[in-house]
């Protein structure tokens, strides 16, 4: 069943389009993976799906979730909406942590705002939900520069998923920590999702991770999806010689999947 449909996205930039006709559907409880090059338009369309495109970059066409257009929202709708049903963890985890707070005041702000509990039982779920996702609960009381790139990202995956999105859309979020901190990230989500039943949106330009947790793929190219469907089938048997150029150059998979579990307990 579709939970989210993207019919015909343009975007375009203050000097030329940047994005074509996109038209997807992302299913409920699957691990859809948006893959190509860099400056593709794989994060400009991911931004527009919560309405947090920069100001210079307009959105048109329609992305149809539970029975509205998220681009004709209002802003004041889509706060509602965006962080509850649909949540986003970043490649810049730096970036989505305010230094001078403690990560306990990140999950307290975003409790606040989406649901209603008191303050011990804000400190309670907290804690148990930086268990869960590998982390200590004195993590609770630490600042975002007292973690490491991979515990950070860890505690953000925890703060994104508190409200039960339906969607989670994760991009790049492990471009920028090393092999073993993006392993361990990438297991959780995995894990995560299965447990949770939320669906993934899923960029990124490294076919390891399309490969090992993709359900299905959409290829894009100069701002236009050039193939999609079922990602075993893409990989084994691309149909655009673009997907085909993409898939013979990724790195190797074996440094990714000697990774032992031993290499990734906390
Ligand atoms: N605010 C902006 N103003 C003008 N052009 C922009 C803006 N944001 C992005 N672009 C352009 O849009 C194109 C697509 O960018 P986007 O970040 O979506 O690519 P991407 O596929 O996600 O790349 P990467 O993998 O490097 O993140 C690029 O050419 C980029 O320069």
């Amino acid at each position: 069943m579709s939970l989210l449909t993207v019919n015909r996205l343009s975007i375009a930039g203050p000097r030329q389009p940047i994005v074509h006709e996109l038209s997807f559907d992302i299913r409920a409880g699957e691990w859809f993976a948006v893959v190509g090059q860099s400056g593709s338009g794989k994060s400009v369309a991911a931004s527009a799906i919560g309405q947090l495109l920069p100001s210079n970059l307009k959105a048109t066409g329609e992305i149809r979730y539970d029975g509205r257009n998220l681009l004709a929202l209002s802003p004041a709708d889509m706060r509602r909406i965006r962080g509850r049903q649909i949540a986003y963890i970043f490649q810049d985890y730096q970036g989505a942590f305010t230094p001078f707070h403690t990560i306990g005041r990140h999950f307290d702000d975003v409790q606040r705002l989406h649901l209603s509990l008191s303050k011990d039982e804000r400190r309670q779920q907290a804690e148990s939900s930086l268990v869960f996702v590998g982390l200590s609960e004195e993590v609770y009381d630490r600042y975002p520069s007292q973690l490491s790139g991979g515990q950070l990202q860890r505690a953000a995956i925890a703060i994104a998923l508190l409200p039960k999105p339906d969607l989670l859309i994760a991009d790049e979020p492990t471009t920028a920590l090393d092999s073993v901190s993006s392993f361990r990230v990438l297991e959780l989500l995995s894990r995560l999702q299965k447990e949770s039943g939320c669906a993934i949106l899923f960029i990124t330009h490294d076919w390891r991770h399309v490969r090992k947790y993709a359900d299905r793929i959409a290829v894009m190219k100069d701002g236009r999806i050039v193939e999609a469907g079922d990602a075993q089938e893409v990989l084994h048997r691309p149909r655009h010689p673009y997907t085909e150029l993409l898939i013979q150059s990724s790195p190797s998979l074996s440094r990714f999947n000697r990774l032992s579990s031993s290499e990734v307990t906390s």
